[in-house]
């Protein structure tokens, strides 16, 4: 089983094992042999230590005793005896020797199928997705050796599927790689995270409201929403929004949308902001909607001092848009791009397009109206009057060879990003004209078969993402030198470094909540064996 810890155990199949002992350090190692001959030799880490009568006496150490102790005598189970049963361990209480002794525990747990070191890491308020110098995460370890109930237990509390090691490669393809074909069905059918490929699931595209648009020419309904007891807004102030720092330690993402109340922003209700109704956060989308469950609505306080707007919630921000707007929780993400996209179309089409007059809001800010009654807008379909939406395609080119893909950096990029290839769509054109277009004038590259990945709203202000994965049939590069700064081709061993921020140079792609990352991570899963 030790060899569940060797370092890159994607390319090595041991047929055989030996243990022997590392001189000096007492770290048992094991020896990894191939069809070819031996392989090498992997340093495996000290197994965690048995349940010594010394240990035993640890467990029961009282509250004040373990604040006494000195660091070395802080072990994982003295923390869990005074966490128990209702202060969760945290890591802010918590020394270095006492969390690394935690993470090693955990991953030796997941390693050995060791429940018990498990559970004993999952009772704290620590970060479940915890990474090794490798990138391994608990998750990879169990999946590696076949453990079908920590498994389980590590997706029950929220382990991420989809992060792949320092050498690309995700749990699931360790469990398919090590032939664990129960373990892999269970990564690929996890209710949480979904086969990437299957189902993916992009930033700004979680929306929970049920945006009830049939609601929305119910003048009467919409007019007694605004005032329900219940009903909350989401406060713009200039495209930004107010949000909330989240408490410490519950996410990666740092703030949460602000919902401020009716009695709080009257005074500037009077003045009749731009208010768009965005819907209903209705708990259980199969039971019928009742006026009760709680509405949403978005409003634009411009017309208010930024500190008034900053003052109706402790504690707030005024988030502005790209890249602020990664920090929200992706389950509110997109509330905020709906909200943010339907402000900023308010803000710019205050007059009707086809004949300038002033035009007022309609169908809970879903519509504009032209006031001139004799303007043309008033008959037949108007595309004017409705929010609008710019497609743009975004792609990942692979090689023709199939090893390697083509990202690049336009000239407004952050230094040393690389990113897909994207751009707009064009009047008459399909998914797959604009993505062979934008590819052949910024890289010269030709693309044939072009393959939809997924899609993600982009609200700055109005765009929808159009991700697709494109096969390309040449590969020499002729730079758009107007749009881009550089492109090139890059191997699957150099995208895994920009993916997980570790390639010597700095290189590095988008982040997770920009679907160009998602596109690239799923090529990268699909070459798991390159
Ligand atoms: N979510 C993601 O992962 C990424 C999103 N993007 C977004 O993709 C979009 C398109 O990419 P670009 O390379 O900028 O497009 P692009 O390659 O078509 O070039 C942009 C230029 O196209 C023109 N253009 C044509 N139609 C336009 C429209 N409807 N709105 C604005 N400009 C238009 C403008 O002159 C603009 O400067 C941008 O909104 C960008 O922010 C870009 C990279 C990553
Ligand atoms: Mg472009
Ligand atoms: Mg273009
Ligand atoms: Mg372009
Ligand atoms: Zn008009």
């Amino acid at each position: 089983m030790e060899a569940a810890l060797s370092p890159t155990p994607m390319e090595r199949r041991p047929a055989k094992q030996g243990k022997l002992t590392t001189p000096g350090t007492g770290s048992p190692n094991v020896r990894l042999q191939g069809k070819g001959g031996e392989l090498g030799t992997a340093i495996v880490c000290t197994p965690p230590p048995l349940p010594t009568l010394e240990y035993k006496q640890k467990l029961t150490l009282s509250a004040q005793q373990v604040e006494n102790a000195g660091e070395h005598e802080r072990t994982p189970e003295a923390w869990v005896s005074l966490a128990v049963p209702d202060r969760a361990i945290t890591t802010r209480t918590m020394s270095s020797v006492v969390q690394k002794d935690f993470i090693e525990r955990l991953f030796k747990g997941a390693a050995s199928g060791s429940m018990d070191d498990v559970r004993l890491f999952l009772k704290g308020t620590f970060d479940v997705n915890v990474k090794n110098e490798r990138g391994w995460t608990a998750l990879m370890f169990a999946a590696r050796n076949g453990h079908m109930g920590v498994v389980k237990e590590l997706l029950q509390h929220g382990c991420d599927t989809t992060v792949i090691n320092s050498t690309g490669q995700t749990a699931l393809d360790m469990a398919l790689f090590w032939n664990h074909a129960d373990v892999a069905r269970i990564l690929q059918t996890d209710s949480h995270q979904a086969n990437p490929d299957d189902n993916p699931r992009n930033y700004f595209s979680l929306n929970p409201l049920n945006r009830c648009s049939e609601k929305r020419k119910d003048k009467t309904w919409l007019r007694n929403k605004v005032l329900a007891d219940n009903t909350r807004f989401i406060a713009f102030h200039n495209l930004s929004v107010l949000a909330t720092k989240l408490p410490k330690g519950t996410s990666s993402q740092r703030y949460e949308l602000a919902r401020v109340e009716m009695k709080d922003i009257e005074l500037y209700m009077a003045a009749n902001p731009v208010t768009v109704f965005l819907g209903i956060e209705q708990t259980n989308r199969h039971t019928p909607l009742t006026f009760e469950e709680p509405g949403l609505f978005a409003v634009d306080l411009s017309l208010a001092e930024e500190d008034k707007v900053l003052s109706l919630m402790p504690d707030s921000i005024l988030m502005p848009g790209y890249p602020a707007a990664m920090q929200l929780r992706p389950e509110e993400a997109g509330i905020y791009a709906e909200a943010r996209s339907m402000l900023a179309w308010h803000d710019r089409y205050q007059f009707c397009p086809t004949c300038g007059s002033p035009s007022r809001l309609e169908e809970g800010g879903y519509k504009r109206v032209c006031e001139d009654m004799e303007c043309r807008s008033h008959n037949g379909v108007h595309n004017t009057c409705y929010p609008r939406t710019d497609p743009s395609a975004i792609m990942l080119v692979v090689s023709p060879d199939g090893k390697r893909c083509l990202l690049g950096r336009s000239k407004r990029f952050p230094a040393k990003m690389f990113s897909c290839l994207a751009g707009f769509m064009e009047p008459g054109e399909t998914i797959e004209d604009t993505v062979r277009r934008e590819v052949e004038e910024e890289s010269g590259v030709i693309v044939d078969r072009v393959e939809y990945h997924s899609s993600q709203p982009w609200p700055f202000p109005a765009s929808l993402m159009l991700g697709c994965i494109a096969y390309a049939t040449t590969d020499h590069i002729k730079l758009d030198e107007e749009e881009m700064e550089d492109a090139r081709w890059f191997s699957r061993p150099e995208v895994v470094q920009m993916l997980t921020r570790q390639h010597p140079q700095g290189l590095f792609v988008p982040p997770e909540q920009a679907v160009a990352h998602q596109i690239i991570k799923t090529w990268v899963r699909r070459t798991a064996n390159l």
